[in-house]
């Protein structure tokens, strides 16, 4: 298939289980591309939410059925609260009398809560089955489908139950943008801006040129060379460290403060993108507050500021500050936060007082009051 501006040349992530490709597809084609891959029918469990349902579900299964297939089709609840112990044993009560076998191919279609969660499923369904992610919403896209990372959230912290397991694929239909709504572009535009951050100052000047064709105008053309850039960063660090023993926690450039923000707002009041906006912006704080000449901290931020975000005047920032504890990279006792040098040179920092965090925090919450 030739590449297209929508369709553009594969990549690949080179992890120590596999090497794995994403594909830029249409969706009535996976069952080829199942084939190709070395997948095979006919039964296929594709895992999904109401929302994702309501626009593909029926146009995915007439495309399996008439390659031969058997696709079971389960739906979630939409949103955050579908990552939880509770839906991961509907899921298994589902899916284990249907008696799967170790070949059946699992495919996740819809965002970052049905890729962690069905990933979490496939990862330990008869201690795992094949796992290909069907991407939709454009924080899928640039992030969540690749790299591994699975799992559910606990009273206690976000994603604190989980684990690595890598894809078979991850096939990518860039028209199912179309249908994503307004808030869910601003949310995959966070995660896509994080990568320019810590590794590629020209996907921060693409974005700066180009934001409001992708949220204003929801323009492919000008979306995809994004979603591309973004995947290729996100592909690269996997490659060089899949367990985060050191550059992975990279990828958690504004997540201290993010996971955080969404426990104690309650899980899914504030978005994981536009967490991940709030998070960046206290992080570039601190960076610059560090080493003000390295970094253009009023031209970054406005970025940032283009991406909405809601009102969080109500978080308390010791509360914020208590579940930071949680977060998985806090070491010793100790919360890190990977702050900047400069764009495309980030570093984990373990010496960031409370004060300093907190005053962040107010910066955040004057900036966007
Ligand atoms: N595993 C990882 O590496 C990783 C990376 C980043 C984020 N995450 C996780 O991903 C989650 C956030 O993912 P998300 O932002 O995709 O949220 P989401 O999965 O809740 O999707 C956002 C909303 O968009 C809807 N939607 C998705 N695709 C659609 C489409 N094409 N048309 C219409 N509606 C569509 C969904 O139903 C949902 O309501 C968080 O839980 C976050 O922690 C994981
Ligand atoms: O893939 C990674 O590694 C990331 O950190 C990507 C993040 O965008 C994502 O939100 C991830 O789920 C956070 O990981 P966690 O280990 O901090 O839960
Ligand atoms: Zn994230």
């Amino acid at each position: 298939m030739p590449a297209s501006r929508l369709r553009p040349d594969a990549l690949s992530v080179d992890t120590d289980i596999r090497t794995y490709p994403i594909r830029f597809v249409h969706l009535a084609d996976v069952s080829a591309h199942l084939n190709d891959l070395g997948l095979h029918g006919p039964r296929v469990v594709v895992i999904t939410d109401e929302n994702v349902a309501a626009h593909y579900r029926t146009p995915l299964v007439h495309a399996f059925e008439a390659a031969g297939w058997t696709p079971h089709v389960v739906v979630v609840p939409p949103g955050e609260s579908s990552k939880s112990l509770d839906r991961l044993s509907t899921l298994y009560d589902t899916l284990l009398p249907l008696g799967l076998e170790r070949s059946t191919p699992v495919c996740t279609l819809g965002g970052g809560v049905v890729g962690d969660l069905g990933g979490f499923a496939a990862a330990t369904l008869l201690r795992g089955v094949p796992l290909v992610h069907l991407p939709t919403s454009l924080l899928a896209q640039v992030d969540s489908s690749i790299g591994g990372k699975t799992g559910i959230n606990h009273t206690v912290g976000k994603n604190l139950i989980g684990s690595f397991y890598q894809p078979h694929a991850v096939l990518v239909d860039p028209e199912t943008l179309l249908t994503l709504p307004a808030r869910e572009w601003v949310n995959g535009m966070a995660e896509a801006v994080k990568h320019g951050f810590i590794a590629d100052p020209e996907l921060i000047d693409y974005t700066e040129r180009h934001l409001v064709d992708i949220l204003g105008h929801h323009d492919l053309e000008a979306t995809v060379p994004a979603v591309r850039a973004a995947m290729h960063i996100k592909a690269q660090v996997v490659a060089d460290d899949e367990r985060e023993a050191g550059k992975r926690a990279w990828l958690n450039f504004g997540h201290t403060f993010a996971h955080a923000i969404e426990h104690v707002a309650g899980y899914g009041t504030v978005a994981h993108g536009e967490a991940v906006a709030l998070g960046m912006r206290a992080a570039l704080y601190l960076s610059h507050r560090r080493a003000p000449a390295a970094l253009d901290h009023d031209r970054l931020d406005a970025l940032l500021a283009q991406l909405p975000t809601p009102d969080v005047s109500g978080l308390a920032f010791e509360a914020l500050w208590d579940a930071m504890r949680h977060d998985k990279k806090t070491k010793d006792g100790t919360i890190r936060f990977v702050l900047l040098h400069a764009v495309g040179d980030p570093f984990v920092a373990d010496d960031c007082t409370r004060a300093s965090v907190q005053r962040a925090w107010d910066f955040v919450q004057q900036s966007t009051a």
